[in-house]
């Protein structure tokens, strides 16, 4: 569920008084998502999301995701556009949270992609990262290298209860990414959560990306390495070389890796494969029993993880050097 904050017709009419919006002809809660609550409207001037964000979003990191799907519409990435309020301001208030609507994009995302949707989705983060360029903001990626012991030792003394030894192979990948993480590959904006739930299609053409919230400054092929771990996967465990070789292709015919980029991949695809275990166990262990939110499994990104530790060249992923 994605509706932590109810909001009363009421409230939603007199906060689309601010805006250039029309007035308000039907609204919904949208069941998706876990970190904001999102809602449907429908007013006489179309469809918008209105989204409330929640506790795990910092109101300080706002403006950056906020300026940076106006930046990034503006350069012709098809993604949301934050609708500016009359007095200007992109963000406002309701029930008590920051709120922003946000214009609706057509599409769904897939549940079973192809290798050819995988192609898609390579060129649009290599555009996107092209169109990140000039964006004065920036916000520190808190989930990458640095925030993992962290995170990790708020998990670390339960994780053998997920799996036995799991503690012990957990201290020693992190100790091994710690000591070997690149420092000097391109960096720029990332999205960093680019997964199927956040990619929309019309048929089989991608219509846009969404959810930004954790974008951010980082390594452009870590970006990459997410999303090898997020589309080329089968439901099995098996890494699906086609869909890695479409991806990266997709990816090049925008932005071609440099040599180092490629050869960093398999640590960077380690890494990223650790950072969504790492959230995942904790969220695993921390969620109380009964919450709404259906928890996402964490061995998932294990066996990923050690997948990647025993590829020994970024030919294994599908890149073609
Ligand atoms: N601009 C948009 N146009 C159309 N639908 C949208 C838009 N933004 C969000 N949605 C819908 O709302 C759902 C949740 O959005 P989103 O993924 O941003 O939420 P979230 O709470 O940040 O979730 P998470 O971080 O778990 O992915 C999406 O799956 C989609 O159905
Ligand atoms: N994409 C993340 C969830 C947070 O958006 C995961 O699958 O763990």
């Amino acid at each position: 569920m994605a509706v932590y904050t109810d909001i009363t017709e009421d409230d939603l009419s007199r906060f689309l008084t601010a805006y250039d919006a029309g007035t308000l002809t039907s609204y919904k809660g949208i069941a998706e998502g876990v970190e904001n609550s999102n809602f449907l409207l429908h007013t006489t001037k179309g469809a918008f999301i209105l989204t409330l964000y929640e506790k795990r979003v910092d109101r300080n990191d706002l403006p950056f995701f906020l300026g940076l799907m106006h930046h990034l519409a503006e350069r012709g990435l098809s993604c949301p556009l934050p609708l500016p309020r009359n007095d200007g301001a992109l963000l406002g208030e309701l029930s008590g949270r920051p709120a922003a609507m946000i214009s609706f994009l057509e599409g769904m995302w897939l549940r079973k992609p192809s290798a050819q949707h995988c192609r898609e989705v390579g060129r649009a983060l290599a555009e996107m990262h092209l169109a990140g360029d000039g964006f004065e903001i920036t916000r520190e990626n808190a989930l990458s290298v640095g925030g993992w012991r962290p995170l990790w030792d708020k998990s670390a003394d339960r994780a053998d209860e997920v799996e036995k030894g799991l503690q012990d192979e957990i201290a020693g990948e992190l100790a091994f990414l710690e000591a070997n993480w690149p420092k000097d590959l391109p960096a720029g904006v990332i999205h960093a959560d680019l997964f199927p739930d956040n990619v929309f299609f019309l048929g089989d053409d991608l219509s846009g990306l969404i959810d930004f919230y954790f974008a951010c400054n980082d390594l452009l092929a870590y970006d990459v390495a997410i999303c090898l771990n997020a589309w080329c996967f089968e439901k099995d465990g098996a890494f699906n070389l086609t869909k890695g070789m479409a991806l990266l292709a997709g990816y090049e015919s925008v932005r071609p890796l440099s040599d180092e980029e490629a050869a960093a991949l398999p640590l960077l695809a380690r890494g990223s494969a650790l950072r969504f275990f790492l959230t995942r166990l904790y969220d695993w262990l921390m969620t109380p029993p009964g919450a709404l939110v259906v928890k996402k499994d964490p061995l998932e990104y294990l066996r990923k993880l050690r997948f990647h530790r025993q590829v020994a060249n970024p030919a294994e992923y599908g890149l073609s050097r």
